[in-house]
């Protein structure tokens, strides 16, 4: 990696003049606080975990402002860079790594009648990529599968490659027929004539609906066109997967493994994702992986040096590999903050104004002419203040679930069934419901989407005696002490970790990346910095927060732009409101209304059962609270209309 310093290209005020009516705010610090990117003879620009974020952020509390540019913006950035390259005579690639849609308006908030992701997909297909490949949420839903595939898939020309995915689909007599969601393998030439062979490999996910099936990478690789497909000798090897690049769920070492077995020393590129984190390693001296993110605040920047060693208009044998391998390339990577700023300063343009280009101009008012007619930009109120997910612990009056349980729960509950009204209640909900920090100024519809987007409904068991209702999301919590302090409890807890990532959930992991992120910054505060810095550090955190990543790749930091971490508090995963009404009239033994998520209902019912014996509760004590059905997708929207006009 380059130092962090000022580029020389760049006029460093008019870097930072404001520029759209999307954000007002600028990403934080100057230009001085951004990292140079490293250039090879190849290079590769990387998205992942895109879920629906094409119009970029678009609030003005920090760090939102880092990845306030779209993709319009990001369009702009690919052309200046792709020329870069040509200039520069090397090759510059562009893959991305699955999860198109689920998570924001422009993907999920479409008319009914359509299908999730469809119009963002055709947004993501107007830049041309040399490499896609499917993620889980591509799959978790049978018409949206089928949608990529009849309709994004075409777009790729080519280029998308699904090596372990298979859908069920009618062929021309309309019998159903189980075929490859893509091509199981490419090979392509770059621009600089290098010889390219690329799968894409979906991770072991068992979640996937009925009419799709997925291959676990580790029998894949025993399949006879894989062997076919890597049989012959490429200049690299180019991996696109929706797979973290190590850790727990990562069988990329197995592919590299199976690879090294005919190849020993060809160089091998393997872009990540899943788990939303930044993170880089090498499983060999001329081989590495790249996570880069999620939801447009990352670009991923992964750049070698093939030259040093190996011209790739020869051709070598097996013998002069066996020699290479014994000697590594020399990569690097970079994680670019995904706004207009860096994108300019790291294509070397003069400032951000030079960024644009008719076609990033036209991506950018084009999903904002869809935006305006799916309604995503209706304000249902002006939020007054941030609230955060996990930047404040959950019982400070910033916590977004102290916002949930205090305010939003009781106010939306307390109007929606109106034959329970002067009924007490207590509303329980699984925090993980909670997908994203609320921002000060207006609430829209396309926040709700990103805010709390499932679909789950308000459900609720009557006449709970108080003293069980109190007792019934400690119990859910368990005592995690007990579970630390019990080695068998340990493991089984891995046992679970390894069972839900296989079904798709991620959100533990990205939590513990914050975690350390935040102990990693307070333990080098206590331990490297006086007290000056201290108070330096303290003003700068207002506008540098961000991702502070340590990552197993070597070059020094990767961030792009250097930050502070956000701080972070874990959050129970269970969380309840207090009982509603006059709680000084209600003794132990009344009888109250236990409210709670469908999603929840039969935990709620098992811990009922475990702390009375008086009555066994079951699923016919259950019955939808609201009429229509109440979801977790419209809390927000009802509160704002009432609390934040
Ligand atoms: N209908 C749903 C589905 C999921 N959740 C919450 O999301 C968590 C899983 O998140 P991942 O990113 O790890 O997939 C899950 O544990 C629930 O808390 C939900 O609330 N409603």
């Amino acid at each position: 990696m380059g130092g962090v310093g000022a580029c020389p290209g760049i006029d460093h005020a008019q870097g930072l003049s404001p520029r759209s009516a999307r954000v007002s705010t600028q990403p934080s610090g100057g230009t001085s606080m951004l990292r140079d990117l490293v250039w090879g003879d190849v290079q590769v620009i990387h998205t992942t975990d895109i879920h629906g974020w094409y119009q970029g952020h678009q609030k003005s509390s920090y760090p939102e402002p880092n990845y306030s540019g779209d993709w319009g913006d990001f369009a702009s950035f690919v052309h200046h860079m792709r020329k870069l390259a040509k200039k520069k005579g090397v090759d510059l690639l562009l893959v991305d790594s699955g999860d198109l849609h689920d998570g924001a308006g422009l993907s999920d908030g479409f008319p009914a009648g359509q299908v999730d992701g469809h119009v963002s997909n055709q947004f993501h297909a107007r830049i041309r990529y040399d490499l896609l490949a499917p993620g889980n949420h591509e799959l978790y839903k049978y018409e949206n599968a089928y949608d990529t595939y009849k309709n994004f898939v075409p777009t790729a020309k080519g280029r998308y490659v699904a090596s372990n995915v298979n859908l069920t689909v009618p062929d021309a007599q309309g019998r159903n027929v189980s075929v490859p969601m893509a091509d199981r393998y490419i090979k392509f030439k770059t621009s600089q004539g290098r010889k390219v062979t690329s799968l894409g490999i979906l991770f072991d996910f068992t979640g996937y609906d009925k009419g799709i099936n997925v291959q676990p990478p580790k029998e894949m690789i025993k399949e006879a066109w894989f062997s076919k497909a890597i049989k012959e000798q490429p200049d690299f090897f180019l991996l696109s997967g929706h797979m973290p690049v190590r850790g727990d769920g990562s069988d990329w070492q197995a592919v590299v493994d199976a690879i090294r077995v005919v190849h020993p020393a060809v160089p091998i590129l393997i872009l990540g994702g899943h788990t939303h984190i930044r993170d880089c390693t090498q499983y060999d001296g001329r081989s590495m992986g790249l996570e880069s993110g999620r939801y447009l605040e990352t670009i991923g920047w992964a750049s070698m040096n093939l030259s040093d060693h190996h011209h790739h208009h020869h051709n070598r044998h097996q013998q002069d590999e066996a020699l290479e391998a014994g000697r590594n390339i020399s990569f690097s990577r970079s994680y670019i903050d995904a706004n207009r700023r860096n994108y300019a300063y790291h294509a070397g343009l003069m400032n951000e104004k030079k960024l644009d280009t008719g076609k990033g101009k036209k991506i950018t008012h084009d999903m904002a002419k869809v935006a305006k007619s799916w309604n995503l930009t209706e304000v249902y109120g002006n939020t007054p203040q941030d609230y955060y997910l996990s930047r404040v612990p959950s019982n400070d009056s910033s916590s977004l679930i102290h916002l949930l349980t205090q305010s939003v729960l009781p106010t939306v509950i307390s109007t929606a069934n109106p034959e329970r009204k002067g009924v007490a209640n207590i509303v329980l909900a699984n925090s993980g419901s909670q997908r994203f920090d609320i921002y000060s100024g207006p609430f829209t519809k396309n926040d709700k989407y990103i805010v709390s987007p499932f679909t789950d409904a308000f459900q609720y068991i009557k006449d709970v005696p108080l003293k069980y209702a109190q007792q019934i999301v400690s119990s859910l919590n368990g005592d995690e002490q007990a579970q630390a302090s019990s080695r068998r409890k340990r493991e089984e807890r891995a046992e679970e970790d390894r069972e839900l990532f296989r079904g798709g959930h991620v959100q533990h992991i990205f939590k513990q990346w914050q975690k350390d992120q935040y102990e990693n910054e307070e333990n080098k505060t206590a331990a490297q910095l006086d007290l000056e810095e201290l108070d330096a550090r303290a003003e700068s955190k207002k506008t540098s927060l961000g991702y502070v990543t340590t990552d197993r790749c070597p070059g020094g930091p990767g961030d792009d732009t250097v930050h502070t971490a956000i701080p972070y508090f874990s959050v129970p995963d269970y969380v309840v409101s207090p009982v509603s009404g006059n709680t000084t009239a209600l003794g132990p033994d009344d009888k109250i209304d236990v409210v709670f998520l469908d999603f929840i209902a039969s935990n709620v019912i098992r811990i009922l059962n475990r702390l009375q014996t008086e009555r066994v509760y079951s699923v016919d004590d259950v019955a939808a609270y609201a009429s229509p059905s109440l979801t977790t997708q419209e809390i927000y929207p009802e509160y704002a209309k009432v609390a934040w006009n």
